[in-house]
């Protein structure tokens, strides 16, 4: 049935009726018990849902719309590896990715977990011949260096992970310096080029499909760099200073990736669900397999909560299904992500993403147009430096956003330094504050009323406080699989397959067309006056015509 004419939904949207005129102020006048009532913890995560404009009765009216699109089973199909991802004909299995190793999952007769934990074996003796020092460049010397080259999913999530949890090294003997490189235009690579010694550079080429043309240019410049710095043929230098991951063996072997330097996983990996894979390899070169596999287990804590935990006690189910309360009932279609914490500055466009490459769609699972809201747009910053930017249209402005405060509780609380002691006391009331003001607006002040306009808080933004014990590999892991899960949750309510981004696919093959209108002046070039228009213009100041 239509989402929209399920019992649940035309419930929710009479409820969002009768709580329009209410004031998160006036909701926390009235229950002096709101925390204790939103709050939930699961593990290493509390999640403060009481800043959001909901009641008791929103939240029996959600579980009753989860209940209505058949959350529990879709979970159940999600985690057994049916084939959710329809248009692609494939299940979507990255919890499988971090289930422990005496379990077994079958896909067609074949045991994955198994797969995954060979897999993890060949990831595992990379890292420790690099770590030891025996993983030695075209001269002998052994590697330092680590440049990931990939893209999306291929840079995001171990870009994000390894600058999160950089506190948590291992001592070794080899320290590595590690670097992301993405951009298509090679900017990125070449200021790095520069700076890098060719010798001691070891290059992850990071490719679900082994197609993409950003990264496939941004590896041949790399190697290219190599060859003419060392003047060594290309066999060696694809053997000591290349290592391919990817779901697509023949494409590696076809670039030049060695066999034993080839790391695989599957096509039943979404690209940005896919930090858990071998493409976790940058994350588990930063802080050692030992780290790594406590993240996946983190992850699997989050995935057991998921699939028994009931409504009321599930912390993704109630992430997702409030944020459909306020999309789909109170009309916000903004969402920021506010880190409190300076080591998960990549964390708002890893969700960028995973929920907007996920959820952005507006066609149902059966092939129609929805007539409802789907994913919002998301955006974030780490939240103190937003404070300085973007705040401003939070407190003041005319959009109505919801926003996500993320910040541990404890941090350098072992390190005996007072003064950054501080600074970690000073972030928590920065984050606290904008909570609250965002929520209640200048009613926090006594005499709020007789400011003149421009100085008012008019609050009534929403927002869910993540609160995290303490930033560690393992309840990293678990942040990161929540908002999996709770992208997962939406995708059900709105009927959507999260799994697949066809929406990518044309601006690749009409960029693949503009090629040779652009090399070509003399070339047909008929678009529309827009693009010829600029690629005159472009033609003008290169010299070209
Ligand atoms: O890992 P790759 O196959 O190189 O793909 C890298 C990225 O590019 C694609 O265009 C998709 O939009 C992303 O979902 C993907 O993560």
């Amino acid at each position: 049935m239509h989402p929209t004419q399920q019992p649940g939904w035309i419930a929710l949207s009479s409820h969002a009726k009768a709580l329009k005129e209410t004031h998160l102020r006036d909701l926390f006048s009235q229950d002096g018990q709101r925390f204790e009532r939103f709050s939930v913890k699961h593990d290493e995560l509390m999640l403060d849902f009481s800043k959001q404009r909901i009641t008791t009765e929103t939240i029996q009216h959600l579980k009753a719309l989860a209940n209505d699109c058949q959350l529990k089973l879709w979970i159940e199909k999600l985690f057994c590896g049916e084939k959710i991802n329809t248009s692609e004909d494939r299940p979507a299995l990255h919890t499988a990715l971090r289930q422990p190793a005496d379990k077994a999952l079958y896909l067609e007769g074949h045991n994955i977990i198994a797969d995954v934990q060979e897999n993890l074996e060949h990831m595992a003796e990379i890292v420790e011949r690099i770590h030891a020092g025996q993983w030695r460049g075209y001269s002998g010397q052994p590697i330092d260096t680590i440049v990931n080259i990939g893209v999306g999913g291929s840079d995001l999530g171990p870009m994000m992970a390894c600058r999160a949890l950089s506190d948590f090294q291992p001592l070794i003997s080899n320290p590595l310096t590690m670097h992301f490189v993405s951009s298509m235009d090679g900017s990125q690579l070449a200021d790095l080029l520069d700076n890098l010694k060719p010798e001691t550079t070891l290059f992850i080429i990071s490719s679900k499909s082994f197609t993409t043309i950003d990264t496939l240019s941004n590896a041949n410049t790399a190697r290219e760099w190599l060859k003419k710095a060392s003047g060594v043929r290309d066999e060696l230098l694809n053997r000591r200073h290349f290592i391919g991951v990817s779901a697509n063996q023949e494409k590696m072997s076809q670039w030049g990736i060695t066999p034993k330097s080839q790391l695989n996983f599957w096509d039943w990996t979404g690209g940005r669900y896919s930090m858990w894979s071998a493409i976790g390899l940058p994350i588990a070169l930063k802080i050692g397999m030992h780290g790594f596999k406590d993240m996946l287990s983190g992850a699997h804590s989050m995935d057991e909560h998921f699939l028994h935990a009931p409504f009321e006690e599930n912390v993704p189910t109630l992430l997702g299904m409030i944020g459909i309360w306020n999309i789909n009932f109170l009309n916000i279609h903004a969402h920021a992500i506010l880190p409190y914490d300076g080591r998960l500055k990549h964390l708002p466009a890893y969700l960028e993403q995973l929920e907007m490459e996920s959820n952005g769609k507006s066609t149902t699972r059966q092939g129609e147009k929805t007539d409802y809201h789907t994913c919002p747009i998301l955006w974030g910053e780490i939240g103190p430096n937003a404070q300085h930017a973007f705040y401003q249209l939070l407190h003041q402005g005319t959009e109505s956003v919801m926003c996500d405060f993320i910040a541990p509780a404890r941090r350098y609380h072992d390190t005996g330094n007072s003064e950054l002691q501080q600074q970690h006391t000073l972030t928590l009331a920065n984050c606290l504050a904008q909570a609250r003001i965002l929520a209640l607006g200048d009613s926090v002040l006594d005499n709020s009323t007789s400011a003149p306009r421009h100085m008012r808080y008019h609050g009534n933004q929403p927002s869910t406080t993540v609160l995290v014990d303490e930033l560690t590999p393992y309840s990293f892991g678990q942040l990161i699989a929540l908002y999996e899960h709770k992208v997962f949750v939406q995708s059900v309510i709105w009927d959507i397959n999260p799994f697949d981004q066809w929406g990518v696919e044309l601006g690749k093959k009409m960029a693949t067309n503009l090629l040779q209108p652009l090399n070509d002046p003399l070339a047909e070039a008929n678009f529309d006056s827009s693009t010829d228009g600029l690629l005159n213009t472009i033609h003008r100041l290169q010299g070209k015509s």
